[in-house]
């Protein structure tokens, strides 16, 4: 079939059809498919059934590494560690949390490599397409009040809290 597949537009947050192949982009579906082969390509049952709550809200709390995004932070001028060292900050980390929402905060306000910290690690409210893949899928899959396992994005290593 065609090489088309549904994305999000991180700025728009809403989905379009991209042809992986020609690189063409649209915002309607494209002519010539039926509703059926619509339903069925890559990234349709995800961004067009709208399987997914309109928004979640997260925590986190991020530990970066040297193959950060930018490795550094309000911690840390110039981040060398590994990101297998990072792995095993967070595991301790989240064995101090242990599923607590306020030592979550707590240790997010004092470690968390992200400028969110200031805020216990609180990002707000956000949709499909706002945040890295990784990062958005891992915070769908927890119901409220769940705590990830270490996650890895391009930012570095995170343990997530959904709060809504
Ligand atoms: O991207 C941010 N901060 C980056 C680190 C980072 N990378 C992330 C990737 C996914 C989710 C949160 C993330 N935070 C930085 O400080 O280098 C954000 C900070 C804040 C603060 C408040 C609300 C949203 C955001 S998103």
């Amino acid at each position: 079939m065609s090489n088309w597949e549904v994305r999000i537009s991180s700025s728009r947050g809403v989905p379009y059809y991209y042809n992986t192949e020609t690189k063409e982009s649209l915002w309607e579906a494209p002519a010539g498919l039926t509703q059926e082969q619509v339903a069925a390509l890559p990234g349709a049952k995800q961004y067009l059934s709208g399987d997914r709550p309109a928004q979640v809200r997260a925590s986190h709390l991020l530990v970066k590494h040297r193959g950060s995004r930018r490795p550094s932070s309000w911690k840390e001028q110039n981040i060398t560690r590994s990101k297998e060292e990072a792995i095993e900050i967070l595991k301790g980390y989240a064995h101090e949390i242990d599923g607590s929402a306020e030592k979550f905060a707590e240790l997010a306000t004092v470690h968390s490599d992200c400028s969110s910290h200031s805020n216990g690690g609180d990002l707000g409210f956000f949709r499909p397409g706002q945040m890295q893949k990784p990062f958005e899928d891992a915070t769908y899959a927890l119901k409220v009040g769940e705590i990830s396992d270490i996650i890895s994005t391009d930012s570095g290593v995170h343990l997530i809290l959904r709060t809504a």
